[in-house]
């Protein structure tokens, strides 16, 4: 598994106390973590949920510009030797990164900017931004965790395996994050996170 050089958001960009917040998300493919997402920022809009770089191809509905920027290895590869990602993993094939630039201007607006992304890419942030509130999503079980993978249907059967094969050591990792949130309930969980982000 290579991964990114974790690359500092410039210290100019957080002034002080008028800095904004960052938050790291993660949890194993199939857990949950997008459709809570989209919740929390139907409720809460001034968040700024970060559009990850991937070389994955889009899945049926997702958007370039909105879901992630879809772009071959090569481009992905020079954005990472220009040093323009926060961070960068490989996952289940393919590579993901979070552009810097946008996360570090809403930081110096003063506005929470949330990373939804994998472990590798968590430790690397937590590397470089000690001061990440970070979240990980935990699924009811294994099984549920399958069955949702499998009932969202949009990924082939070896992509399922190996997301499925990557969850477990994931999991295993969960208590490296601040919090822990099983989602079982939507709603349940979606309050969890409220008061994480609103109380913490
Ligand atoms: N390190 C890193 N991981 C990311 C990034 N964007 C998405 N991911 C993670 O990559 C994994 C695969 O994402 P995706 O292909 O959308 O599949 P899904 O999680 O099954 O919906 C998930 O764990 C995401 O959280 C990113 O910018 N950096
Ligand atoms: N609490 C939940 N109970 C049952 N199904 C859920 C729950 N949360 C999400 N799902 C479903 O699980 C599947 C995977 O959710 P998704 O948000 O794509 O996960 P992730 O972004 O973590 O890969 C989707 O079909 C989604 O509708």
């Amino acid at each position: 598994m290579t991964t990114g050089l974790p690359t500092q958001i410039s210290p100019t960009v957080i002034p002080g106390s008028k800095a904004g917040r960052l938050i790291v998300l993660t949890g194993p493919s199939g857990v949950g973590k997008g459709t809570l997402m989209q919740l929390l920022l139907q409720r809460h809009p001034q968040l700024y949920l970060s559009i990850s770089v991937t070389t994955r191809s889009p899945r049926p509905g997702e958007i370039h510009g909105k879901h992630y920027y879809f772009v071959s290895r090569e481009e992905f590869r020079q954005m990472v030797d220009r040093g323009e990602l926060l961070e960068w993993a490989e996952f289940a094939g393919n590579c993901y990164g979070t552009p810097r630039q946008p996360v570090a201007e809403k930081i110096g607006e003063g506005k929470t900017a949330i990373l939804e992304i994998e472990l590798e890419g968590a430790r690397q942030i937590r590397a470089s931004f000690p001061e990440v509130l970070r979240i990980f999503i935990l699924p009811p079980s294994m099984e549920e965790l399958e069955q949702r993978l499998r009932s969202r249907g949009q990924d082939s059967e070896e992509a399922i395996a190996r997301r499925l094969r990557r969850a477990q050591a994931e999991i295993n990792a969960a208590g490296e994050f601040d919090y822990k949130v099983i989602n079982d309930n939507r709603e349940a969980a979606l309050q969890e996170i409220e008061a994480i982000l609103f109380s913490s």
